[in-house]
């Protein structure tokens, strides 16, 4: 993609105060985001996903505080923006939608006035011309009779028309980020492919680029763009979906995606992965995975890896993709994947055999 990004975090890192110590959620995060792009967030609860995409719309706790990087959105450095400036972007450029709705939806107003609200503060609309588009969007996110409902309350609509509506409150100024926090977690499966179609759609449609932050990988197959996999504070591995799908490297991508029914076995058992993520307080030295990662070699333990390039697009943070490191077998699944990427791309189906280089963590 040529164009210039709309969003690009640099090396961010952020930190918690707590009374244990200092909580170092996210350790050096760099990713960037394209008009009408669909970015997933994914890795197991802890790894700093929310913190990340909270920390662009400062959005943090009040124990929590940037400790260095940056967050351009446009150009311009929302770490170092005041509250105005931030407010201004979270109203019209960058949404959020948040895993459940009833904590964003005031139980006191309806509907309509609710998704007419951010019309009102950032665009010059009348009231009735506000409430008209609140009436038109609510159609447009597949809530029937929306005329109607909009001058109903929250408690009247299921979960999965609360989530929709809180997404056409996020769209309602027709930003250009919306940044999806588990949208769909609270919902029973059916309702949540609904609802991510819905976000697609609307990214179709508008243009709108979506971070989806999740930490269930089986949703975001059919609906992302690229994928980043966090791990401790950290994107370990990021590539389009096809390639972190069907071209895994790292280590931690691959217990996930192990966790995955497969068409083999599609009411596979879930297989976690063994052991539990690291002391954020202390984190270990080196790649963070190694006490969990059966293919971890010495210097995992000694120094953390940096990114080795796969594809242009793809490029993962793990010493097994160094110069003259030891050829491993994934595990079978795992090699099953390689295998059908290969065949659908005509590439070979073992690990890059181009020659990688460190690079940054686009
Ligand atoms: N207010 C806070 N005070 C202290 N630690 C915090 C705070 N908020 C988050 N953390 C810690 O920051 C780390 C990253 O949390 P984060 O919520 O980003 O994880 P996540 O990957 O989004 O997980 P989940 O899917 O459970 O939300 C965790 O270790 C978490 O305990």
């Amino acid at each position: 993609m040529s164009a210039a990004p709309v969003l690009e975090v640099d090396d961010l890192h952020v930190s918690f105060a707590t009374r244990a110590g200092r909580v170092q959620a996210v350790r050096g995060v760099s990713l960037t985001l394209h008009a009408g792009e669909v970015l997933a967030v994914v890795g197991e609860s802890g790894s700093g996903k929310s913190v990340t995409a909270r920390a662009v719309t400062g959005l943090l706790p009040a124990n929590g505080r940037v400790d260095a990087g940056s967050v351009r959105y446009r150009g311009q450095d929302l770490v170092r923006a005041d509250e105005r400036a931030l407010r201004r972007v979270r109203g019209n450029g960058i949404a959020m939608v948040f895993q459940d709705p009833m904590t964003c939806l005031d139980p006191t107003m309806t509907i309509g006035a609710q998704v007419a609200e951010p019309l009102r503060v950032h665009t010059s609309l009348s009231r009735r011309a506000a409430r008209d588009a609140a009436v038109r969007l609510l159609e447009r996110v597949g809530i029937p009779e929306p005329a109607v409902r909009a001058r109903q309350y929250p408690h009247q609509f299921s979960g999965g028309q609360r989530q929709r509506i809180a997404i056409a409150i996020a769209l309602v100024c027709g930003p250009d980020v919306v940044l999806a926090d588990e949208p769909t977690t609270a919902l029973d499966v059916r309702v949540q492919a609904q609802v991510l179609d819905l976000l697609g759609e609307l990214r179709r449609d508008t243009g709108t680029a979506v971070v989806l932050v999740t930490h269930d990988l089986g949703v975001v197959a059919s609906v992302a763009d690229r994928v980043a996999v966090m791990y401790a504070g950290r994107i370990v591995e990021i590539g389009t979906a096809r390639e972190v799908f069907g071209h895994p490297q790292h280590p931690y991508t691959w217990g996930l995606l192990g966790s995955l029914p497969t068409a083999d076995q599609p009411d596979g058992r879930l297989l976690a992965i063994p052991g539990s993520p690291p002391d954020m307080i202390d984190p270990p030295t080196g790649d963070a995975f190694w006490p969990r990662n059966p293919y971890a070699v010495r210097i995992d333990t000694e120094q953390a890896p940096p990114f080795f390039d796969v594809s242009p697009t793809h490029r993962a943070a793990t010493w097994l993709l160094a110069p003259g490191a030891p050829a491993v077998e994934p595990p079978p699944a795992v090699a099953q994947r390689w295998a059908r990427h290969a065949a659908s791309a005509d590439l070979p189906a073992g690990r890059p055999t181009e020659p990688v280089e460190p690079g940054g963590g686009r």
